[in-house]
């Protein structure tokens, strides 16, 4: 039973591939994204005592540069970290805060039960199906190299989708609150993700996507 350790009773995605597995696509195979997906990761209660943390984070509506033009982004963030784990973004520099108290700890479950060791987190609030992420890949240079990338979903369900970069093979995952997803080393050389606008959801969805970056990166 490799590669099932975690979470049986949930009913995961788990496809054990390895890095090597996806390194080289040929014509014509069904080939997986290396992913881990445990539903029910956080207990209805843990969400709702998140969620409440949540409300006070100071989600941001940044602007950012695409072909020399400034757009909004569509759907609010946060970033947190631990000291010198700045972010940057499409030419911005966002300075990591500190932890909130039940995010420290929800990293500490990460690191507890799955053995994902991160050092920040970026906390994306799509307010309903309007906002949405565009596609691309979590392959910044301050990423450590054959680190696991873990992204946590709480509220409306909204589906997640992969495609690799070549075969342009897709894969859709409905996420809904609670569930865990786990982007194993290797997915963002050869997968995209994006969250497309669903525009029949009402409801707001945060996610959190938690990385082990290089400390003082750009200096
Ligand atoms: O909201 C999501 O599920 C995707 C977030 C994401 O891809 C990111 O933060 O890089
Ligand atoms: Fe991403």
């Amino acid at each position: 039973m490799a590669g099932f350790q975690h979470g049986l009773d949930f009913g995961e995605y788990q496809n054990g591939l390895t890095q090597d597995d996806v390194a080289v696509p040929s014509a014509n195979k069904q080939i997986n994204p290396p992913v881990t997906w445990i539903k029910g990761f956080l207990s209805p209660k843990q969400q709702q005592l998140l969620l409440n943390e949540v409300n006070q984070y100071p989600l941001e509506r940044v602007a950012i540069e695409v072909y020399g033009k400034q757009h909004l982004i569509p759907r609010t963030q946060a970033w947190f970290g631990d000291l010198g784990c700045d972010y940057h973004y499409s030419k911005l520099h966002i300075t990591a805060l500190p932890w909130p108290n039940l995010l420290s700890r929800l990293r500490a479950k990460l690191l507890n039960d799955h053995q994902i060791d991160t050092n920040s987190v970026l906390v994306n609030r799509y307010a309903d199906g309007h906002d949405c992420m565009g596609w691309h890949s979590d392959d910044e240079p301050e990423i450590v190299v054959g680190s696991a990338i873990a992204s946590v979903t709480l509220g409306a369900c909204r589906d997640f989708i992969v495609r690799h970069k070549h075969t342009k093979t897709n894969v859709n995952f409905a996420l809904t609150s609670g569930d865990l997803l786990i982007m194993h080393p290797g997915m963002q050389q050869q997968w995209q993700h994006a969250l497309p606008k669903r525009l029949k959801v009402v409801e707001p969805r945060i996610n959190f996507t938690f990385r082990h970056i290089i400390p003082n990166y750009y200096g």
